[in-house]
């Protein structure tokens, strides 16, 4: 079934109960949630939960088989070729053309874009030049891993687009391009660009999204800004670290841990904490700091489990 949704500019999507099947198997069952224009969304989940599912329904290159989709006030679903000039798509494996020199390619993109011989000169040079790019004379198929990755950014941006769909953009890539990217993301986010983005590098996601989508097979495990999830999330815990001359004193139902000459005990809260604080001074020894910790998003996601 399709029905309407509301049209509102501040908002990017608005997807509504979104169910996707593949013959009796259901990868995405009723995903809802809205984003606002200039924000990154990420999107997690073990393997299999959905990702690309969702990214590839959000792209306009999978129809749901139900459910509604609103895109820059478009409904995706009644008119998909809409999303054209709009959006920017970066498949997980992207399929470049290992003959072709990096110029040519973005050339070959451009005019399907139909962009003007002199717009393409004119994107390509400022593009690879933002992504410090300079193939030269090369055929793809001589680039690095993370060069193929730039190129194919590259492309997903020649048309200028407001809407940028990422599957994985910095997997399989060194730290020191990774990291590139995803301050690449954050610059093309300050340009007023909405992006969704699927990575299985939990720490980048926490770094550079607004906000978060947990997808736990094929629904909304969790939706929110980081600081939303630490809280549904919960548990703040407490490292208590301290030092003792000599352990055996200490109550021997404390469970600690050392290293580098620290001994370290947690809790999960206060009461906990006021605990440990309490056994160590009462076994001679010095509480030195206490860190609290609120939960990554590497540990929620071992939380919901697969
Ligand atoms: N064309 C298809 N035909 C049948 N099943 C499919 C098809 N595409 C995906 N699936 C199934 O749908 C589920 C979700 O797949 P999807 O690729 O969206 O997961 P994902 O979260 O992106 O996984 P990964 O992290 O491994 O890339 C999986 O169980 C997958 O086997």
């Amino acid at each position: 079934m399709i029905y309407p949704v509301a049209i509102r500019p501040d908002i990017m999507i608005i997807a509504r109960d979104l169910v996707k099947d593949y013959g009796t198997f259901r990868a995405l069952d009723g995903v809802s949630f809205d984003l606002g224009e200039g924000e990154i969304l990420g999107v997690v989940g073990h393997n299999g939960a959905g990702k690309t599912t969702l990214l590839k329904i959000l792209s306009g290159l999978s129809l749901p088989t139900s459910g509604a989709l609103s895109i820059a006030g478009t409904d995706v679903l009644r008119h998909p070729g809409a999303l054209k000039q709009t959006l920017g798509y970066l498949p997980e494996e992207s399929r470049l053309y290992e003959t072709m020199r990096v110029a040519d390619y973005l050339s070959f993109f451009g005019e399907i874009y139909a962009l003007s011989g002199d717009e393409i000169r004119r994107r390509s040079a400022d593009l690879l030049a933002s992504l410090s790019l300079d193939a030269g004379e090369k055929r793809i198929g001589e680039l690095s891993k993370g060069m193929r990755r730039k190129v194919a950014i590259a492309r997903s941006l020649l048309h200028d687009p407001r809407f940028l769909v990422y599957d994985e953009p910095a997997s399989g890539l060194d730290p020191m391009t990774g990291r590139f990217i995803g301050d690449y993301l954050r610059q093309l986010r300050s340009e007023g660009r909405t992006i969704v983005l699927s990575a299985h590098n939990l720490y980048q996601i926490e770094e550079i999204c607004d906000r978060v989508m947990i997808l736990r097979r094929g629904r909304i495990e969790a939706f929110g800004t980081m600081q939303g999830l630490r809280e549904r999330f919960g548990s703040l815990t407490y490292e208590i670290y301290f030092s003792i001359s000599d352990p055996g004193n200490l109550d021997p139902s404390l469970a600690y841990s050392r290293a580098e000459g620290i001994y370290m005990a947690s809790a999960d809260d206060v009461a906990g904490m006021n605990e440990v604080t309490a056994a160590v001074a009462a076994g001679g020894g010095t509480v030195e700091r206490i860190e609290s910790k609120y939960p990554s998003l590497e540990e929620m996601l071992v939380a919901v489990g697969k």
